[in-house]
């Protein structure tokens, strides 16, 4: 290397490191550290790198300064990702192709017979709740969503080509719900059976000065030959309207209005709106007396549909806990996560969700699992740090309702306390206080939800093309539009079958116990535990069922990364049994 630039231009090439400047040498360590560890608690970290050997060249004191340094950064050093738990988006299906009007000609065959191809069936919307997705942020951006419009037909028989299907991914514990839907094709179906009702056909053929509706050109429906003329067309020549079609997809619509609760990872997607069919080439309108037609139909209009999509994040771990109590510093300390910290309130707008990850795949489990008996071993879970609660958050005051949502899902919640900041006990009391109201008032919205649709249930008339419908009954709105459902009428959410929240595991994690004077605090706090699990104290909750199998106080100091290796295995026990 002597004699070149390169020790100039890239100091840290030169065998004395001591003289590389600090941010180069933690650059390096980072990037290593990264490289030897998937995430983990600061303990399993050391373990790996220690055992993966090969860098004792490293500056090994400064491992640990650098590991610090992660868990108390600075305020700007940190990274968030985009995150909505909330969008609306319109879905417009696939309108079809329309049919071809030709006729065959070869050399001898001036006038063949017909054989315009049908239109294409227009393309599809699907929904999947899939693994990986964290947020409604893309969706929340698009607003609108199209599917493939079919191709036109073509000629020597050629039907034209299936439009585009769309897959729209959302995260597992979406829920979806319908707001309202124009669907042209029971839109027809409803017109039509009125007409039929009204026995429309017995009146044409004794009055035949009257016109019939079906037999006329309507622009919308019928296309013609170019270069034809519709005065040419007499109504006689008209056959009548084909029957409005649903593809045999549409089968498979979950039936109107869509309230759809994706709480599992889907392996197929589920249809949200099947595509129209195409239109009919002119060989379907051969008659006796009509060899050659000169027309074939438009394809369908694809049906439109406004849904609403909610996150309520399906985490293993929530992290519940005031402002300022260490929940972000904890997430980082046993995963990866990069949220940002302060030392101040709400510095935490978002949910931030960290994975811990027990088995890399490189031999044997960094926590050993037992094995599952429905699904597969457990190689991760995961943790959800929402922004801290503070007192009457149920009443929407702080950050509090948008976020407590997150936590009702959540398998087990970690109750972090802060043992620097008054009396622990106190502090998990008041926890549990919002926790417990917030669902209390869950509870009334459900039960409100449900009167609401029994009484809606009284007044509207569902979708249902097969009933004969009375022409009394305004489905139509005025525009002609088919609003088939009420806009405002159906905000609350759908009823949800989740256990109580008092029911679920829990544990306390009593942070920064590296300060002084925090000892007294804590005992006090696992004292009141064994009492409570003793039944001995009233269940901070107030509820009698609540759940105080194994009741866990685990001292840390996140900060410090000291003690959080303990969390690990017990959370492990807690989601496994
Ligand atoms: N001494 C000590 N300080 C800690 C510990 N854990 C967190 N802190 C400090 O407490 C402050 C708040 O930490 P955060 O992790 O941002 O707290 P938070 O609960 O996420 O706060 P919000 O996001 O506002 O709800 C930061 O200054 C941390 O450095 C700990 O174990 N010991
Ligand atoms: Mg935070």
């Amino acid at each position: 290397m002597n004699g070149t630039l390169l020790p100039f231009l890239y100091p840290c090439l030169q065998t004395n490191r001591g003289n590389a400047p600090r941010a180069l040498r933690r650059w390096l360590q980072a990037a290593r550290l990264n490289r030897n560890t998937q995430c983990l608690s600061t303990r399993q970290i050391a373990t790996v790198s220690s055992t993966q050997g090969g860098h004792e060249d490293e500056n090994l004191d400064d491992t640990p300064e650098s590991e610090l340094d992660r868990l108390d950064p600075p305020p700007d050093s940190y990274s968030i990702t985009p995150f909505n738990d909330r969008a609306s988006i319109v879905l417009h299906a696939g309108s079809g192709g329309h049919g071809c009007i030709s006729f065959l000609r070869e050399k001898y065959i001036e006038n063949g017979p017909p054989n315009g191809g049908d239109g294409g069936t227009g393309g599809s919307i699907y929904i999947q709740a899939v693994q990986g997705e964290t947020s409604l942020h893309k969706l929340a951006r698009r607003g609108i969503i199209k599917a493939g419009r079919g191709r036109n037909g073509q000629g020597k028989g050629q039907g034209g080509t299936r439009g585009e299907d769309v897959l729209i991914t959302v995260p597992v514990g979406t829920i979806v719900r319908e707001v309202w839907r124009h669907d042209p094709i029971a839109e027809q179906e409803v017109a039509d059976m009125r007409e039929k009702a009204m026995g429309a056909d017995a009146v044409f053929d004794d009055q035949p000065g009257l016109v019939d509706n079906t037999r006329k050109w309507r622009r919308d429906r019928w296309l013609l030959f170019p270069g034809a003329m519709p005065q040419s067309f007499t109504s006689a020549d008209f056959p009548p309207l084909p029957r409005p079609r649903r593809s045999n997809i549409a089968m498979a619509q979950p039936p109107a209005p869509i309230r759809l609760d994706l709480d599992a990872p889907m392996e197929t997607p589920q249809l949200l709106a099947a595509g129209s069919m195409g239109g009919l080439g002119n060989p379907h309108f051969v008659t006796k007396s009509i060899t050659r037609p000169k027309y074939g139909t438009k394809g369908d209009e694809g049906m439109k549909l406004e849904i609403q999509l909610e996150l309520k994040i399906l985490a293993d771990v929530g992290l519940v806990g005031l402002p300022n109590a260490g929940k972000s510093t904890l997430l980082r300390a046993i995963t990866n996560s990069r949220a940002r910290i302060g030392n101040w309130a709400f510095t935490t707008l978002q949910p931030n969700i960290g994975t811990v990850v027990l088995d890399n795949h490189k031999g044997r489990p960094l926590v050993p699992t037992s094995e599952n008996k429905t699904g597969p071993r457990r190689t991760n879970f995961t943790i959800a740090d929402i922004p801290g609660l503070i007192e009457d958050a149920h009443l929407d005051r702080g950050l509090g309702l948008g976020f407590l949502r997150h936590i009702e899902r959540a398998g087990i919640l970690a109750f972090v306390v802060d043992l620097s900041a008054g009396d622990a006990i106190t502090a998990l009391k008041g926890l549990w206080k919002e926790v417990g109201q917030y669902e209390a008032l869950r509870d009334r919205e459900v039960n409100a939800e449900s009167e609401r649709r029994i009484e809606e249930q009284k007044e509207m008339v569902r979708y249902s093309p097969l009933v004969k419908p009375d022409p009394a009954l305004a489905i139509f709105g005025n525009d002609g539009e088919n609003v088939l459902f009420n806009a405002d009428g159906s905000r609350a959410l759908p009823e949800l079958k989740l256990p109580p929240i008092s029911s679920k595991p829990w544990l306390v994690i009593a942070t920064k116990a590296d300060l002084p004077e925090t000892r007294e605090n804590f005992a006090m706090l696992q004292k009141y535990m064994r009492e409570v699990a003793a039944g001995e104290r009233e269940h901070p909750s107030g509820k009698k069922n609540a759940w105080k199998k194994k009741l866990h106080a685990i001292p840390i100091s996140a900060k410090l990364a000291q003690g959080v290796e303990r969390i690990t295995p017990i959370v492990v026990d807690l989601l496994e049994n």
